[in-house]
């Protein structure tokens, strides 16, 4: 069967994976493929118009809590996938804080099987570093690479025995793949809510300091650095976690990192505006304001590679409950290219170039893939963006099941409006087209 060929015409062209940024060049794709001019041959060859708009090769959310086993209240892959693909996505990592955790081979294939067959964004499963995330004994991480898991990761909870830290690491140096840690210490952060400090102290809510988070992030970097392992550093907020970052740079240690839109957007300021909404809970809390400009200033030197949203959607009863009960979470993958839009390239932080590298590059270098950009014969996973676009937050219009979002009525700038997955339209000027027709692998 022939399909229709693809040609995207006109646009500014920012494509990371090869370090260029261009305006002018047609690009086709033939066969799910990218394609030279003449590769198209007889087949109907349906043209995108560009004009105005930014092509960027791959996307990848490497950060994502799809809830499928178990928690389908929450979301399913198929929601999830259908978040993704409007949010301009064509990869999610799975975390695997799932019901049960996805902590065998059979759960990680499942899930990516799953995933393929819904075919709107490619899912890698992230596999659980602990049984049952419990930090007390290894998953079988060899098993569960074979079965395709790219990552591990036991996020929702920290790795809190840095002997099991240290064997995972160990691990990780063989098999080449990270692990992903959510740096906090527990018996800092045990029952609280939200940052430490005067203005959630105020309203009488459970506080914790930065420091449970980098003394983690900085234990973390020392083991990396001890045995060889990858490490990847999520959401990371503390000035003090960045120094760790910093520190890891200058000893060569294979150490990345991450940032969210929301917590480089939002402040605890967001409390006096949503007051005991747990719409601003989250996990680590939003931090204070110059906390917030040095995670923007370390994503400026280099220090952080990837921005992921941490997409964490919740029931709405769940978020109904007062502050200290509900469950933390922000459902963000419909704005996580926004977000990097307005609290980086607006402001003029970053060129595009350097903001889409943290959405594709980044997180490739982090998962140790290869992809070759927008180059013949490379899977053509592209998403068009409309940089200009200023729009007002609407939870209501998600294709998430999560409408949990302290950016609900604010006003962000840049929208994916095309999102293609292996050659396939699976969304187009906002509308997430179908599901089921791409075979992803
Ligand atoms: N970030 C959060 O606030 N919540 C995440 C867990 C996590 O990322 O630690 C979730 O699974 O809901
Ligand atoms: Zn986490
Ligand atoms: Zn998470």
């Amino acid at each position: 069967m022939t399909t229709e060929a693809i040609r995207i015409r006109g646009g500014r062209i920012i494509d990371p994976y090869r370090g260029l940024d261009h305006a002018g060049e047609d690009i086709l794709i033939v066969d799910g493929r990218f394609a030279t001019g003449t590769e198209a041959g007889k087949r109907p060859v349906r043209i995108i118009d560009a004009q105005g708009l930014w092509v960027v090769p791959r996307i990848v959310d490497m950060h994502v809590h799809l809830r499928e086993p178990g928690q389908t209240h929450k979301e399913t892959i198929e929601s999830g996938s259908r978040a993704a693909a409007r949010g301009g996505v064509a990869v999610v990592g799975a975390m695997p804080n799932t019901t049960p955790v996805m902590d065998t081979p059979e759960l990680v294939q499942w899930v990516q099987w799953k995933g393929d067959a819904i075919g709107l964004t490619r899912v890698w499963p992230i596999g659980a570093v602990s049984r049952d995330s419990a930090s007390e004994e290894l998953a079988d991480l060899y098993r569960m690479q074979e079965a395709g898991a790219v990552a591990f990761s036991d996020d929702g909870r920290p790795v809190g025995s840095s002997r099991l830290m240290r064997a995972a690491l160990s691990y990780s140096a063989t098999l080449r793949t990270p692990i992903i840690n959510h740096a906090q210490d527990p018996s800092l952060s045990a029952g609280a809510v939200v940052n430490e400090g005067p203005i959630g102290g105020k309203m009488g809510l459970a506080g914790m300091p930065e420091a449970a988070e980098s003394v983690m992030v900085w234990r973390d970097v020392l083991l990396a650095g001890l045995t060889g392992g990858r490490l990847h550093v999520a959401h990371v907020t503390a000035p003090e976690s960045l120094e760790a970052l910093s520190y890891a740079r200058s000893h060569h240690f294979l150490v990345s990192a991450e940032a969210t839109p929301h917590h480089l957007l939002l402040s605890e300021d967001a409390l006096q505006e949503w007051g005991y909404d747990p719409v601003t809970k989250v996990n680590p809390p939003l931090r204070t304001v110059s906390s917030r400009r040095a995670l923007i200033l370390a994503m400026t030197q280099g220090l952080v590679e990837v921005v992921a949203s941490d997409h964490a959607p919740h029931h709405a009863d769940e978020k109904a409950r007062p502050y200290g009960d509900a469950p933390f979470g922000i459902s963000g993958l419909e704005t996580l290219v926004a977000g990097v839009i307005t609290a980086l390239v607006q402001p003029g932080h970053m060129t595009p170039l350097q903001a889409m590298a943290l959405l594709t590059r980044g997180p490739h270098q982090a998962l140790n893939q290869p992809y070759a950009g927008i180059s013949p014969g490379e899977v053509a996973d592209v998403t068009l963006i409309d940089p200009q676009k200023s729009w007002v937050v609407d939870p209501a219009r998600f294709y998430s099941q999560g409408k949990n979002t302290p950016f609900a009525g604010h006003t962000l700038v840049g929208d994916a409006v095309y999102t293609i997955v292996g050659g396939q339209i699976v969304m187009e000027e906002g509308e997430v087209l179908h599901a089921g027709l791409s075979n992803l692998r």
